[in-house]
């Protein structure tokens, strides 16, 4: 493994690992997503590293970048994988994942995910209402088979995060609330084709303070002593993803230790109980850059400068959406002056910017820019609008790259 920093300045130009960006955009072209191998590892191992002895099962939640060469990264460490859809299964199983690693989240699985779940022997459904409850049992009992389950329960706990990625408060559409879970677990224990194992809890995503985990896994410990009580076993806690990573300088990275302390601690009581994460965001983001190819500069008679690229938000939403920030570098620096500017894409939408008023090194036409942090809600996010293909991906490893994904043609998308 080499060490950090993956993405780095050697003089003027970019690299990642080993190898110089502009040498490998030149090679393959743009738009292009750009992933460091050796980021997604580093990530892996502070996480492991900071639950030390705990009993853990990782499960990478591939919804974040769900190419499958990036799945096999994860699950060649070892992992599994969180999936929530049918197409991310069979990604999944694609990647080599071990299906008695695989857990399906999501509060909408049809009759025909769940029947090709249970086919294919996932560790775990975390069931996220009574209809669905009933759902799965009826799709067992029709196929003669056990079905290992977990309650969603949704703990009333407030994230602190975006309010569009909070996933854990009572207007959230997410899990079952604590006290109607009580009633489904009892009846989950009763059918016959259920075995119940677990209960499970995401309380939403980018959480830079990890204190709201505290809150919400003092209520899970205490759930589970109760659902215990009432013989209802509990042997996994899947405490869902959520860890964050800070996309600008004045933020840093959560306090993995205490974040481990927080989940493990309120169930020192319990030493047989397994938990299972299903980290997304921390594993990918940092990992990944999105390289774009200044097409115009257009200056308008309002003083403002329009930087016009060959992507936008149909291959990364999320400035369009949460007004996230991303940073922007020039793939190779010139050394010119900053200057304000606006970074826009090619889509019909006055939405479609990575960037306003970004004081950003001068560029021009030609010029290939980076966007950081893209490596988590990315590519999986883009869309075809305006009939646009999505960006190839590409995997860096030390000296060499690997297109994972090719471009897309007309033929691919009309
Ligand atoms: C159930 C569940 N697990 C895991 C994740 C991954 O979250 P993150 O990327 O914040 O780690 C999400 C997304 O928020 C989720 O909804
Ligand atoms: N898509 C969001 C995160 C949503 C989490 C999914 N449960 C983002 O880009 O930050």
């Amino acid at each position: 493994m080499i060490k950090a920093p993956y993405i780095y300045y050697d003089e003027q130009n970019l690299m990642m690992e080993n190898l110089k960006v502009e040498d490998i955009v030149r090679e393959t072209g743009t738009p292009a997503y750009l992933y460091s191998k050796g980021s997604f590892l580093n990530q892996l191992g502070q996480l492991k590293e900071a639950f030390g002895q705990s009993k853990v099962l990782f499960c990478y939640s591939m919804k974040v970048c769900h190419n499958r060469n990036i799945a096999k990264v994860f699950v060649d460490e070892g992992c599994g994988v969180d999936i929530v859809s049918g197409g991310e299964l069979y990604r999944a199983l694609k990647a080599g994942a071990d299906p008695k690693k695989i857990v399906y989240s999501g509060v909408a699985k049809t009759v025909k995910e769940i029947r090709e779940a249970i086919e294919a022997g996932i560790l775990m459904f975390n069931v996220e209402s009574e209809q669905e409850l009933l759902r799965i049992n009826e799709i067992a009992t029709a196929m003669d088979k056990t079905v290992s389950i977990a309650l969603r329960i949704n703990p009333g706990v407030d994230a602190k995060t975006h309010p569009y990625i909070t996933t854990g408060m009572k207007e959230n559409k997410f899990g079952i609330d604590c006290e109607m879970g009580i009633d489904i677990f009892q009846k989950a224990m009763k059918m016959k084709h259920i075995q119940v194992s677990g209960i499970d809890l995401h309380i939403g995503s980018q959480l830079l303070d990890v204190t709201p985990y505290g809150e919400a896994m003092q209520i899970a410990a205490e759930y589970v002593r109760t659902l215990r009580a009432m013989d209802i076993s509990i042997r996994y806690v899947d405490v869902g993803g959520g860890i964050g990573i800070p996309y600008t300088e004045d933020k840093s990275s959560p306090d993995l230790k205490k974040y481990a302390e927080l989940i493990t601690g309120p169930f020192k009581d319990m030493p047989d109980i397994t938990f299972i994460l299903e980290p997304g965001r921390f594993l990918t983001a940092q990992a990944g850059i999105l390289v774009t190819e200044v097409q115009y500069i257009k200056d308008n008679s309002y003083g403002k400068r329009f930087v016009i690229i060959d992507s936008g938000m149909h291959h990364l939403i999320r400035p369009c959406l949460y007004q996230a920030y991303h940073n922007i570098l020039p793939v190779t620096k010139k050394g010119k002056a900053e200057r304000e500017v606006d970074i826009v894409g090619p889509i019909c939408e006055s939405t479609d910017f990575f960037a306003k008023n970004r004081m950003i090194e001068e560029v021009a036409q030609g010029d290939l820019l980076a966007v950081t942090d893209a490596g988590a809600y990315g590519i999986v996010m883009g869309s075809h609008y305006n009939s646009h293909s999505l960006p190839m991906e590409i995997l860096v490893d030390r000296d060499s790259y690997k297109i994972i994904r090719r471009k897309e043609t007309y033929e691919d998308i009309a």
